[in-house]
C-alpha cells in the first residue's frame, strides 16, 4: 500500500488499516476484498446452521472464552496454487504470536485471509464470537482487526500530528482530539516530531507512526508482515519494545518477522508456516531448537 492508494475523504478525512491495498493488488470500490475473481467459488464453512444455530466454532471465539481468532480448514487457492492448505490457526486474547517460515509459506497471504483482503476458498475464520469469512475488510477493522502491512503506509506530506489525527479522530470525540492525538504521539515516542512530515521521518520513526496509527484504532487484534524489515538494530528495539509495550496494554498481535532474534524478544507462541501448511507450532525455544525447522526454515528443504 502507498499512501496514494488509500481511500481519504478530505470531507470526513478517514484512514482504514484494512480497506487499503497495495501495488499488487486492486481496491474494488464497493469496500470488498479485492480478489474475489481470483480466488475461484468460496465454500467456506458457515457459521449458522439452517435452523440458524450458532456453530460451536463461532461459540468458540465468543465471550468467556480465551480464544479471540480461529480458523478452521483455511484454504486459498490462486488458480491451481494451493498458498494456504487447510490450516487450523488460533490466537488467544492478549497473546503475542509470531509466524515465521521460508519465503513463499503463506504467512502474508493468510494475514490478508484475516483481513479480509483476500477471500478464503474454503474453510472459515470466526472473530470473537463472530464468523468473518464473508466480511468486508472494513467490517473486520470495525470489529477490532488492525493491520500494519509490509509498505509504508504513511501520508509523506502530512505531519506526524496530521497522520496521526486520520486514526484517532475515528476513536475519540472532538473535545478530546488534540490531547489524544499528542498521547498517541508521546505513546510512540514522537510528540517532539509532531510537526515534521511523515515523509522526513527516519525509516524507524515512520514504522513506529504506522503501527502507532493503527494501535490508535483501538484494536483488540493487530497484524504486522515483517514491521522490522530494513531497521536498523537500534530501531528494531525500538519497535520491539513498542509491541511489547501495546501487548501489555491488552492488544493481541499476529507479527510475520524473519528477522529471528527480534522474535525471540517478543514472542510468546511461534508458529511455522511451511508450504501453506501449519509445520509446528511451540515456544521460541523450542522452535529454534527443533531440527526441521531449522531444514525448512534455512531452505533445506
Ligand atoms: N495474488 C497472488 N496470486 C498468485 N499467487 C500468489 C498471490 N499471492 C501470493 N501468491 C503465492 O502464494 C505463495 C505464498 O505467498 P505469501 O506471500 O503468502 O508467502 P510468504 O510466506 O508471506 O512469503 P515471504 O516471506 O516471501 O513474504 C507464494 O508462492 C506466492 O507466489
Amino acid at each position: 500500500m502507498t499512501a496514494t492508494d488509500t481511500d481519504i475523504d478530505t470531507e470526513t478525512t478517514e484512514v482504514s488499516t484494512a480497506e487499503t491495498t497495495d501495488a499488487s493488488e486492486t481496491a474494488r470500490p464497493d469496500g470488498g476484498t479485492p480478489d474475489a475473481a481470483d480466488s475461484g467459488t468460496t465454500d467456506a464453512t458457515r457459521a449458522t446452521d439452517t435452523s440458524g444455530r450458532q456453530s460451536p466454532a463461532v461459540a468458540a471465539t465468543g465471550p468467556g472464552t480465551d480464544t479471540l481468532l480461529q480458523t478452521d480448514g483455511l484454504t486459498k487457492r490462486f488458480g491451481g496454487f494451493t498458498a494456504i492448505d487447510d490450516v487450523d490457526f488460533s490466537v488467544e486474547t492478549g497473546e503475542l504470536r509470531c509466524l515465521i517460515g521460508p519465503n513463499g509459506a503463506g504467512k502474508s497471504t493468510l494475514l490478508k485471509l484475516i483481513t479480509g483482503r483476500h477471500d478464503a476458498t474454503s474453510g472459515a475464520i470466526y472473530y470473537d464470537g463472530t464468523d468473518i469469512t464473508t466480511r468486508r475488510p472494513n467490517e473486520r477493522v470495525d470489529l477490532g482487526i488492525g493491520m500494519k502491512f509490509q509498505v509504508p503506509s504513511v501520508f509523506d506530506e502530512l505531519t506526524a500530528y496530521e497522520n496521526m489525527r486520520l486514526s484517532v479522530q475515528r476513536t475519540h470525540a472532538d473535545a478530546h482530539l488534540d490531547e489524544a492525538i499528542l498521547d498517541a504521539l508521546e505513546r510512540i515516542d514522537l510528540a517532539a516530531r509532531a510537526t515534521t512530515p511523515a515523509g522526513e521521518l527516519s525509516h524507524g520513526q515512520q514504522g513506529r507512526l504506522e503501527i502507532g496509527m493503527a494501535a490508535a484504532l483501538e484494536p483488540d487484534l493487530l497484524l504486522l508482515d515483517e514491521p522490522v524489515a530494513g531497521l536498523s538494530v537500534e530501531e528494531r528495539n525500538e519497535v520491539a519494545d513498542l509491541v511489547t509495550e501495546l501487548n501489555d496494554d491488552g492488544i493481541a498481535f499476529i507479527v510475520i518477522e524473519h528477522d529471528i532474534d527480534f522474535v525471540a524478544e517478543i514472542a510468546h507462541e511461534v508458529t511455522v508456516l511451511h508450504g501453506g501448511e501449519v509445520f509446528r507450532e511451540g515456544s521460541i525455544e523450542a522452535i529454534r531448537d527443533d531440527d526441521d525447522v531449522r531444514r525448512i526454515y534455512l531452505g533445506g528443504e
